[in-house]
């Protein structure tokens, strides 16, 4: 694929965290504004933009969250929020993001004294207007919220009553994050009992910093609609008698391995299989992967054997701001190291837009009325996936 596009090809972003992807000139205008500038680890822009991305380098998912920090830090007022979300639609737009729901958590918002409540309008608030800027300037997208909620604090049941009293005003589901080793997603069995009360929707963090035990118990045991990440599921998978993970070990210098091995050779155990068959989405993030050592490399990382195999792949950015990424640039890493075409990228995009929280008809008139559309546009109509 030609980057180009890639950029304009019509993409639906379904994990994104709008606490991970400020722009660094922003985060330094919002720090002088309230004269704590000597808080920042780099005072200008361009050392922020590679302090991040650094940082976010080290292997640990624990560590890779501590950044986060600086930029909680300028999302703690009406104004700062509002203009982080408008910037956040703007920026997506530019990307050729036709729909995205971009997830934080409220709890982390309330230290200059927002209400929850105050936190969710200020973020709806500059969703609105960013889609509004979007639409002046010509171009077209949807951005709704999900409420994360953090699975080391005690917030999730409250937080989950906050998504589903703004259900009809910008807010989609819910979701949980944070630290997963040593968190279970079955800590918050309360608020998923309560959604699923109130035929809500949420997805859940597992299968990135922990196994297949962390994945069975947000499918099975809480009810997840979704997975975020989802990438460990490959545990459960065996090529050729040996587990993904030793196989990819011996072939960690043959980046076409994974596009060329034989489907015939590869067995899903009972989860994976359980995952594929019901068609639970799997929002898969690569460069977040690669930061927290989740997957090896791009050529090697499990989004290409599972889209090979059908599962519901979803593509994502996760956090833009650590992993210096955007959607197209993930894409066009996929085409340029994994061997993806642009009917790879149409199929993970209407596989996202299916699996969005929003009502099936929205879906499907996005998925009718601008995304097959636009790949017509670009020359591709849709012949099968190989
Ligand atoms: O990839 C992630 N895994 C777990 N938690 C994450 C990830 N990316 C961001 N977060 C956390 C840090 C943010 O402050 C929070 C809400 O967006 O979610
Ligand atoms: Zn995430």
């Amino acid at each position: 694929m030609r980057p180009e596009t890639t950029r304009r090809a019509p993409k639906v972003l379904l994990h994104d965290h709008l606490d991970g992807g400020l722009r660094p000139e922003t985060i330094v205008e919002l720090v002088q504004q309230t004269g704590q500038a000597n808080d920042l680890p780099r005072p200008d822009a361009e050392g922020l933009r590679a302090w991040f991305q650094e940082s976010a380098d080290s292997g640990s998912l624990p560590r890779y969250l501590e950044t986060f920090v600086h930029t909680l830090a300028v999302m703690q007022t009406a104004d700062g929020l509002r203009r982080v979300a408008r910037e956040c639609v703007e920026d997506l737009a530019a990307d050729g993001v036709i729909y995205a729901e971009s997830r934080y958590a409220p709890e982390q918002h309330l230290a200059q004294g927002l209400s929850l409540e105050e936190v969710v309008e200020a973020v709806n608030a500059g969703f609105r207007e960013g889609e509004a800027v979007v639409a002046e300037g010509g171009g077209q997208i949807r951005v709704t919220a999900l409420l994360t909620a953090m699975r080391q604090a005690a917030m999730s049941a409250e937080i989950a009553r906050l998504a589903v009293r703004y259900r009809d005003d910008g807010v989609a589901g819910f979701d949980i994050a944070g630290a997963e080793a040593g968190y279970p997603p079955t800590r918050h069995l309360d608020a998923f009992e309560y959604l699923r009360r109130e035929n809500a929707h949420f997805t859940i963090h597992a299968g990135e910093g922990f196994g297949l035990p962390s994945i069975w118990e947000a499918i099975q045991w809480c009810g997840a609609d979704r997975l975020g990440h989802g990438v460990r599921i490959v545990d459960d998978i065996s090529i050729g008698g040996r587990s993904f993970g030793d196989w990819v070990a011996h072939r960690r210098n043959d980046p076409r391995a994974l596009v060329e091995v034989d489907l015939s050779e590869v067995r899903l155990g009972r989860l994976a299989a359980y995952v594929r068959d019901m068609r639970i989405p799997l929002e898969m993030c690569p460069s977040s992967n690669l930061q927290t050592s989740a997957a090896l490399s791009i050529a090697l990382h499990p989004i290409t054997l599972l889209k090979r195999l059908r599962f519901r792949v979803t593509l994502n950015t996760d956090n833009r701001l650590m992993s210096g990424t955007s959607l197209s640039r993930e894409a066009q890493l996929l085409s340029d190291e994994a061997g993806w075409t642009l009917a790879d990228l149409r199929w993970v995009t209407i596989n996202a837009m299916k699996s969005a929280f929003i009502p099936f008809d929205e879906r499907l008139s996005l998925i009718d009325g601008v995304i097959k559309p636009g790949y017509a546009a670009l020359g591709y109509a849709g012949e099968p996936v190989s």
